[in-house]
């Protein structure tokens, strides 16, 4: 069975290629929910002496200032035997087994990332050993918590942030790095550890520099829990001096040297089997070991949760446009059709909006006939001058015929205008509903120049449609003026029954009783023609622009579209670069937890 430090150093490496190091809150972190130690301490308190011993090799950075600026994620991993040798998830080709090439490649790689400015940088640099000298164990190293004099202010707080974000996770491990010459209360590890882990349950507490305190003092009142109570016991370690390191007194020495201070140590020698680096890196293997087996469960149920998030969000971004023209025609054709189909449920129902035309029909279009000034087209005075005006200097014999049929040409021209109101208000409903089922549709919602594309090419179509009925209804109002209904005139009572004398007809032909009764009888032919046209007007609406609109709106696009290069078809499905950015990001993210599980599921399985 793989074990299980060997698992979670596989998924967080797996993490770090995949750009998941926590943080960042926009998408669900495995990263955060992994069991880690993290090393934390004040600046020079021991921690990369504690690192390289349990590691048992040189290999950190060292210098004045702020050395660690990014975290380093060491894992390491016990072989069978053979070399040794060190490795970067950055650059895994390369095999180093001299360490101290691996120190300049943790500065170089902390450079590439920050520069040569010397700020820090929360991407983790990973760094992995094989050696048969170590025990399965992942360690975080972190930049030192520093109030020394001389360091800028945000950096300061830009470390205690980054630390604070490692060790406050439920799943890190702390190991707290103080050393024993310095009083436990103004410890920077202790004071970070308090406020994240109040109940120390969750802190290793490590004393350095055992061996640099004053004659006749000891650290018993630490080691043995009373100064400063946690869960676990303490653990002091000495490791090598300055003036060692400048020796270049190796690690083996130096843990045999460690081992004897203990042993033959009066204050420490009943503590002697639970001090020193190497027992230190076998109880945190072990603890970890524990922490994974207990945590694993929840981990697997987060990554089945977070599967079904990420799963969820991509279904909602849609499938990466294909490089393939016939395909992205097809994608084209596919979100048109989509559109139709809103844009069809609009018209005819399931979705608001078409009923406003039939408002234009019902409510719109009386309304306006009602208003037409009718009235005052057949006015007497109006009436008299025409019907006066049309026969010019010879007198009608029987009845007054050019009189009639110019008093009703002109009445009639006054339905032009309501005729055209339907027009434009239909076409603005169309419009509108467009509008709104571009809006609506789904899947068009990550193509902005699709969206803006469709909105160009129905629009043109609907003001084609639009001219098309403005040209058919006004020659349906032309054509009640062009020939009259002439059954109409001939059940009207003869001119000459009436008097039975063309003398007096004539002699009457102006009186205004005469012109009353024409007048009259125009309205009543008006009123005739206008319920005609109350009808037949809707019906050349809906004929040229709602049915069209239905049938072929998008006709003459899809010609369009069908003559496009793949270069023109690939820029009409340009999307948004943020939500392309975004959809790689959750891919990428969503391999990493298919693969955890996967790899959950093996050592699981495996057992
Ligand atoms: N004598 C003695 N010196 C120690 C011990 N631990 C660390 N030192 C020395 O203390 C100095 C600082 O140790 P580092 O391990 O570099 O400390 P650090 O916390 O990693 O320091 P920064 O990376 O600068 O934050 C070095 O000169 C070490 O040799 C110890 O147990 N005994």
């Amino acid at each position: 069975m793989e074990s299980l430090i060997g698992l979670v150093n596989k998924i967080q490496r797996a993490c770090t290629v995949l750009g998941d190091y926590g943080g960042d809150h926009s998408m669900p972190t495995l990263w955060e929910s992994l069991p880690s130690v993290a090393v934390v301490g004040g600046q020079s308190s021991g921690k990369s002496s504690v690192l390289e011993s349990v590691v048992g090799r040189d290999f950190l950075p060292r210098g004045s200032g702020i050395v660690t600026r990014r975290p380093l994620v060491l894992q390491l991993h016990k072989t069978e035997g053979g070399q040794e040798y060190a490795e970067f998830l950055h650059n895994p080709k390369i095999k180093f087994s001299d360490f101290s090439l691996v120190r300049k490649e943790i500065e170089d790689e902390t450079d590439r990332m920050t520069g040569h400015t010397k700020q820090i940088s929360p991407v983790p640099i990973h760094l992995s050993i094989y050696s048969p000298n170590v025990v399965n164990l992942t360690l975080i190293d972190l930049p030192g918590l520093t109030k020394i004099a001389g360091q800028p202010d945000s950096i300061v707080a830009d470390i205690e942030n980054m630390v604070r974000s490692y060790v406050e996770k439920q799943n890190s491990i702390i190991l707290a790095i103080s050393p024993a010459n310095q009083d436990i209360a103004t410890s920077d590890a202790m004071k970070l550890a308090k406020e994240v882990d109040p109940t120390g349950e969750r802190t290793f507490g490590v004393l350095t520099k055992l061996d640099l305190m004053d004659k006749g003092t000891n650290a018993l009142e630490v080691l043995e829990g009373r100064a400063y109570r946690l869960q676990f016991q303490w653990v002091g370690v000495v490791n090598r001096s300055q003036a060692d390191i400048n020796k270049s007194v190796d690690m083996i020495a130096a843990r045999k040297k460690e081992r004897e201070f203990f042993a033959s140590s009066p204050d420490y020698g009943h503590l002697a089997s639970r001090m020193g680096s190497e027992y230190l890196a076998k109880m945190l293997s072990k603890h970890l070991e524990t922490v994974i087996k207990t945590r694993l469960p929840s981990i697997l149920a987060l990554i089945n949760k977070s599967i079904d998030e990420l799963e969820q969000e991509l279904n909602q971004l849609g499938r990466p446009i294909s490089h393939d023209a016939g395909a992205q025609l097809y994608t084209i054709l596919e979100l048109c059709r989509a559109f139709d189909h809103v844009f069809k449920a609009h018209l005819d129902g399931g979705r608001p909006g078409g009923e406003r035309i039939y408002v234009v029909f019902d409510n719109q279009l009386p309304a306006a006939l009602k208003k037409l000034p009718v009235d005052k087209h057949l006015s007497m005075q109006n009436v008299r001058k025409i019907v006066t005006e049309a026969d010019g200097y010879q007198p009608h014999l029987i009845a007054p015929e050019q009189g009639y049929r110019r008093l009703i040409e002109g009445t009639l021209g006054l339905f032009r205008g309501p005729a055209e109101a339907v027009v434009d208000a239909v076409h603005s409903v169309l419009k509108e509903l467009v509008r709104k089922a571009i809006a609506e549709t789904q899947e068009l919602k990550r193509f902005p120049t699709l969206q803006a594309e469709l909105a160009a090419a129905t629009t043109e179509a609907l003001e084609r449609f639009r001219d098309e009925s403005r040209k058919f209804v006004l020659r349906l109002v032309d054509m009640e003026a062009s020939y009259l209904t002439v059954e109409y005139f001939r059940k009207l009572p003869p001119e000459l029954e009436k008097g039975g004398n063309p003398s007096a007809l004539t002699a009457d032909r102006y009186t205004e009783a005469h012109l009353r009764k024409i007048g009259s009888h125009v309205t009543s032919y008006i009123m005739i023609v206008c319920e005609t046209l109350r009808h037949s007007i809707p019906k050349a609406v809906v004929h040229c622009q709602v049915r069209e609109a239905k049938r072929t709106l998008l006709d003459t696009f899809y010609t369009q579209v069908g003559k496009k290069e793949e270069k023109q078809l690939l820029q009409m499905l340009d999307e948004d670069p943020a939500l392309m950015e975004r959809r790689v990001a959750l891919a990428k993210r969503l391999e990493l937890y298919k693969n955890a599980r996967d790899d959950i599921d093996a050592v699981m399985w495996g057992k």
